[in-house]
């Protein structure tokens, strides 16, 4: 028999379309999914991000019923679905699927594969079939087959099917990596305003740091079946938690350096270390474009600033034009460590030309090693 449990304490506000609790999954002994949580509201996108294996697709399967957790707790719109001993099936949870094999039912039409999930009268779900065939700029195949579509037109109908019985929740496991980037935006865009419009609350899974900035309202990012960061793309992207995470983003230069009074000693100056205890080793963390390179004045560089710290020499050993930057690589004369900037548009010095380079400090992440 059913039994139907409500969100404890009593919510002061009405509870999140989606939320999961603690979540764990052991595989052979091994956690995959390691005590996750997260809460999404109707209308919001959140997007796990993390890399291959990480335990994301696990944690779409855990939600959509067809893995089960060793323990935690899955509920929606203040209702447990799931828990270790209580379960509602897969097919009653309304919640709408989406991956990349997102495979159309070759031998149905556009209009018999939007309609599939569909139920109620044959002219309210014809209907509601036109009506999201018009969303997605499809009406005029709705008589026609899957193989007479492209591959972007056939994920717009493969979305037209998932958002047409109205699910309460939609799980999206690499929707998009099928598709040619050209098609890639312009799907995803158009699909980001129709998830919105329906009010649907969407978990969406990638390892593309890109896309997750994309899409999200909210980002999760999740490494090794936790999740380390949460919250708007803004705040994970400037404020990561640790080295591997501003690494997941961006190319990542990194210093090592050990604390002396709250400072971090380099060759390109100090670095505040707040907060950090004498004699631990840090890395200061920072991306190629808070790199600052400035040209050879007979031997020395700019003189030090506030902001900018000391000019370290540095040998440029390679320059590529990247579109919309170019990326340079240097050979840092005091350790011969290699240290990455870019700077927009076309700039590219010669291999073996020495300039001197500088980081700007309230760009900078120091992180106890
Ligand atoms: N049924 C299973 N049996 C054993 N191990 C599994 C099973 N399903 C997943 N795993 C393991 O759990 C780990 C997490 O897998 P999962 O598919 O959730 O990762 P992911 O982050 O989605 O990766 P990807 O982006 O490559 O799909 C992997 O090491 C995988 O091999």
């Amino acid at each position: 028999m059913e039994h139907v449990r409500t969100a404890q304490p009593a919510p002061t506000r009405s509870a999140p379309r989606l939320e999961i609790r603690n979540l764990t999954r052991r595989f052979h002994g091994r956690t995959v999914v390691d005590d996750v949580s997260l809460m999404i509201e109707p209308g919001q996108v959140t997007c796990l991000l993390g890399p291959s294996g990480c335990g994301k697709s696990t944690t779409l399967r855990m939600i959509a019923g067809v893995e089960m957790q060793d323990s935690g707790e899955i509920w929606v719109d203040g209702k447990l679905v799931c828990d270790t001993v209580f379960r509602v099936p897969p097919e009653r949870r309304e919640i709408g699927l989406m991956f990349q094999d997102f495979a159309l039912f070759p031998h149905l039409s556009v209009a018999g594969n939007v309609a599939y999930g569909l139920t109620g009268s044959r002219d309210d779900k014809r209907a509601r079939v036109e009506e999201l065939l018009r969303r997605v700029d499809l009406l005029q195949f709705i008589d026609g087959y899957p193989h007479q579509l492209s591959g972007g037109e056939q994920q717009r109908v493969a979305l037209a099917r998932a958002l047409a019985p109205r699910p309460r929740i939609m799980l999206m496991d690499e929707p998009f990596s099928g598709l040619d980037n050209r098609l890639r935006d312009g799907i995803r865009d158009e699909t980001l305003t129709l998830l919105k419009e329906e009010d649907t609350a969407v978990l969406l899974v990638t390892h593309e740091p890109e896309e997750a900035m994309r899409m999200a309202d909210e980002i999760a990012l999740m490494r090794d079946g936790r999740i380390v960061q949460q919250g708007a793309p803004y705040n994970v992207y400037t404020r990561p938690v640790d080295r591997a995470s501003v690494s997941f983003f961006s190319d990542a230069n990194m210093l090592r350096a050990q604390v002396n009074g709250a400072l971090a000693q380099t060759p390109f100056g100090q670095f505040l270390a707040p907060g950090i205890p004498d004699g631990t080793d840090v890395d200061i963390v920072f991306r190629p474009q808070h790199v600052r390179i400035d040209f050879d004045r007979g031997g020395s560089g700019p003189l030090p600033t506030p902001t900018d710290g000391v000019a370290a020499r540095g040998v440029v050993e390679r320059a590529r034009f990247m579109g919309h930057e170019s990326l340079i690589e240097f050979r840092m004369s005091h350790d011969a460590s290699v240290i990455k900037a870019t700077v927009p548009n076309v700039f590219l010095p010669a291999p073996g030309k020495v300039m001197w380079l500088t980081i700007r400090r309230n760009r900078c992440f120091v992180f106890a090693a």
